[in-house]
This record gives C-alpha cells, structure tokens and sequence, in this order.
C-alpha cells in the first residue's frame, strides 16, 4: 500500500522527507520503501519502452493505402475486391445489407428510362430547338493543359447530332405501351426519393451528389437484414412489378433509345435489368457479382483494415477509399503525409462522358489533372504509386458500338478506332504527366484493369499489394 502511494507521488530517486500513508498519517523515511518504488518505477520505465516499441512495430507493419480518382473511377469497387480476396467472410455478412441499395439501382433505373422517355418525346424535331448555351457540350473551344490532351466541349450540331434515320418515331401501339407502363410502374417509381434518403441515413443532398451516398460503417447499421420500413416497400413493389419492368426494358422504343445511346442509364443498370427476375424475388440475396456492379457514391473517407501474410510476417493493410466527386477531394488532404501507397484509378472507357459535378468537363481531362495534382503533391512524395487505367470493358464496348474517340478528344486525330491504339493513346499521357510532374522521381507502376472481372482483378491485386508491402519493407527497414 505504502510503496504504491510512493509511486503515486513521483518515480524520483532523492527519499522523500515523509510518507503519507491512506489513513492521513505520516510515516518516516523508510529505506525498504526507497528500494521498492525504485524497483516498481522501473518496471514501469521497462513496460512503457516494450509498449512504445510494440507502437512503433505495429506502425511499421501498418501499410496504409489510399484508392483516389474521380467519382465512378471504380475505387469502392477496387475495395470489395481487395475484401474478396483478404476478407471474403466479412463481405459475405454484408450481403443482406446490399439488397436494399441493390433494388434501389433498379428503380433509378427504371426513373431515368420513363424520364429520358418523356424528354425523348416532348423533343420537336426542329434543330433551332436544341439549346446550345447550357449543357455538358457547352464550353466552346478546346482545352490545353500540362497533359496536353485536347478535348471537344462544344454540342455538335442537331443535324451532325442525329441523322433522320435516328429520329425514333414510335407506333400508335408502342406509344399506347408505354403510357400503359409507365402508369402500372408510377408507384415504384415514386419511392425513389424516400428510398434515397433512407439509404443514405437522412443526409442532405449536396452538389455533385445525387442518388445514394454512404459514410463509413454503413454495412452495420439499420440497414441490416431487409432494410428499414421504406425498403420493405421497395421489396414488395419491385416483386409486384417484375414483369412490367422486363416489359419496359425490353420494348422496342427502349431498345432504339438504348442503340442510339439516347438513353444516359448508370453503367452498371442494365446488369441490373437483366437480371430483374432475379432480383425482385422475395428471398433474393445480392451474390458477389451484384455488390460488385452496384452503384453507391462513397461520402468522405471510409477506412477497410484486412490483415495481409507476407512471408510469414502479418501486416495491416488499411485501405482508404474516398469520395471523388469534386466537392469531396478536400477532404483527401489529412490522410496524405502517413500514406504508405496511393492506387489511382482513372476509367479510360470515360473519354465521352463528362463531369456530373461539372458537365463542361471531359472526364479523361479531369482524370489528367487530377493525376497531375497527384504526382506534384509534396505530401505524397513518399507513397509508392500505381495507376490503374480501369473500365478496359466498357472501352472495348464503346468502341466496337462505333464510338469515335476523336469526337470527344480532338487530339487523337486520326488514329484507329481500335482498342490497343485508344489505350495506348491513354497510357502515354498518364505516363506523361508522371514524368514531367512527379515529385520525387518515382516508379510508376501501371496495369490496365476492369474491375468487375473477379479472376483477373485478383491477381493484379495480390502483385500489387505485395510490391507496396516490399517497398514499404525496404523504407521502413522492417523485416
Ligand atoms: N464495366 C465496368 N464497370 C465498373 C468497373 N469498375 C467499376 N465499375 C462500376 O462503376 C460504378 C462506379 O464504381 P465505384 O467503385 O462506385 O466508383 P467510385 O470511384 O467508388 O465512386 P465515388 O465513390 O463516387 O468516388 C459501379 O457501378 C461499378 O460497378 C469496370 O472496370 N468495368
Ligand atoms: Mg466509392
């Protein structure tokens, strides 16, 4: 009792004059008590350098990794990956939890088909009607910067725009069809809004945000299971309103919107579509490819710790996948300095697609810059980089569908239409803008990916996680 008071008092070696025992009296100096706290103050000296030492190993196996690039670059997708492959009993867990944001992809998608259909018909055929001055085409001129890419923001005219052959003029029956669908799917349609905001906890809707967004932790939450009160109305709704959905997506109209790329659904929607029978039964649960299609915007940072065995020794892998949407890239800054690696995701299939937070710019441009302001950050001067040129599918598709690429970027000129020139093209002006811009003379590590193809991601995910772990090794000196 005694010694503790001691220790409590100071971990001195000069003798104090008294000692205040816990009844209030005091008790003289006492050598045994001298030699007591010394010994405990020196347990406590050797405990406090183990605890100190234990810190700063397991900061040494602490491999931090931030996933940056724009809004649907693939990053949350890049995440489920890397919890496939290291943590595939949690992301198992999660399904029930993905069922709710999985019906949610489908009744947007079924609000922008009636939507873009209603647009398509309250268009007149007049091309004086087209409005030049505002829209994702609108910036005229091109635009140069340090990646040298040029790309065209100007609408091409209404008569370049659509051949009169492209002009879809639907039958007395297809019109009466649809209106008959659209008033049988209406009620669906219209939990969209409430929908939304449940899943995405009650948070207000901001610019560049639109549809469902998620904090962290948002797996674990009310979400669990079926959802709350409004997603067990979605659930009944969308069984109720299987067939009129297979229906609408298969309807003649539909199909020459979709031919004619006039219909701007998410990417990942008509995966969804196909598979409605599916989905919209009561006892569905998303399976792995569903969460991986699934469209949810990330809000802020969100932090994914798996443990990771390299020869033997474990590492914590912190994963940190963020917002890219402009409005969120702020609040990337923070988790700069401690950065073990960055893996910079930029969807090269994007060159006809603009910014939703900003329609004036093309999102290959953006992806540049954002890779510019990447490779010259100070901060990051350390963090081992790797770029991922992701969406390889969806530019395979887009070109064999007969989209030019040097309609949207003018510099491409007249290169061939083709895969390998188009990511080539790509590559080159990535790898440029790492030469002339890094910071700090790093290798870049480069892979061409498309992140919905489980086989071939996993791989590239296991090279690349062990590359940043050995460099981390050979800076940190750990072994
Ligand atoms: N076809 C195809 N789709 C992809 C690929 N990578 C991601 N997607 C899809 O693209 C959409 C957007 O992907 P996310 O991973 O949510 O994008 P993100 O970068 O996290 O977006 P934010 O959270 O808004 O910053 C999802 O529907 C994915 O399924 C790919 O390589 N090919
Ligand atoms: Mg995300």
């Amino acid at each position: 009792m005694a010694a503790a008071v001691a220790v409590a008092h100071g971990r001195s070696s000069s003798a104090p004059a008294s000692i205040e025992a816990e009844s209030g009296i005091l008790l003289p100096p006492n050598r045994f008590y001298d030699e007591e706290s010394q010994r405990i103050s020196n347990l406590i000296d050797e405990e406090l350098r183990k605890e100190q030492q234990r810190q700063r190993e397991a900061r040494r196996k602490q491999v931090k990794v931030m996933l940056l690039g724009q809004a649907e670059s693939g990053k949350s997708t890049l995440q489920k990956q890397f919890q496939i492959y290291y943590a595939s009993q949690s992301l198992d867990r999660e399904r029930p939890s993905w069922k709710p944001v999985v019906h949610f992809n489908i009744v947007k998608a079924v609000k922008t088909m009636l939507d873009e259909i209603d647009y398509e018909f309250s268009q007149t055929d007049d091309p004086d009607d087209y409005d030049d001055s505002d829209g994702e085409f609108s910036a005229p001129g091109p635009s140069s910067r340090a990646n040298e890419i040029t790309v065209e923001r100007r609408r091409p005219p209404p008569q370049q725009q659509l051949r009169p052959t492209e002009i879809i003029r639907p039958t007395a029956a297809e019109t009466e069809s649809l209106a008959l669908l659209r008033t049988r799917l209406l009620p669906l349609v219209a939990l969209h809004d409430s929908l939304a905001s449940e899943l995405s906890g009650g948070v207000s809707f901001s610019r560049g945000l639109t549809g469902v967004f998620v904090r962290a932790g948002w797996q674990g939450g009310r979400l669990r299971g079926n959802g709350g009160g409004v997603a067990i109305i979605v659930a009944k709704a969308l069984d109720s309103a299987r067939e009129d959905i297979e229906a609408l997506w298969a309807h003649g109209v539909v199909r020459q919107m979709m031919n004619l790329r006039k219909l701007r659904l998410e990417e990942s929607a008509p995966f969804f579509l196909d598979n409605i029978a599916r989905i919209s039964q009561p006892d569905y649960l998303p399976n792995v490819d569903d969460v991986l299609n699934v469209r949810l915007q990330t809000l802020g940072v969100i932090e994914h710790s798996f443990p990771i065995n390299l020869g033997g020794t474990m590492y914590d892998w912190r994963l940190y996948d963020v917002g890219g949407a402009r409005g969120q890239r702020h609040a990337w800054v923070p988790y700069f300095e401690d950065a073990t690696a960055i893996i910079f995701l930029a969807p090269i299939s994007a060159f006809d697609q603009y910014l939703d937070e900003d329609p004036r710019t093309n999102r290959i441009d953006d992806s540049l810059q954002l890779f510019t302001a990447i490779c010259s950050n100070k901060l990051l001067k350390k963090a081992h980089l790797v770029l991922m040129l992701n969406k390889t599918d969806l530019l395979k598709a887009k070109l064999k569908a007969g989209i030019r690429v040097q309609k949207y970027i003018t510099s491409y000129g007249n290169r061939p239409n083709k895969y390998d020139d188009v990511a080539s093209y790509f590559r080159a002006h990535f790898m440029q803008v790492h030469k002339r811009k890094d910071v700090s003379n790093r290798s870049l590590y480069l892979h061409f990916t498309s992140m919905l193809d489980i086989k071939a991601t996993q791989s590239i995910i296991v090279n690349v996680g062990e590359a940043i772990i050995r460099q981390h090794i050979a800076q940190t000196g750990l072994t």
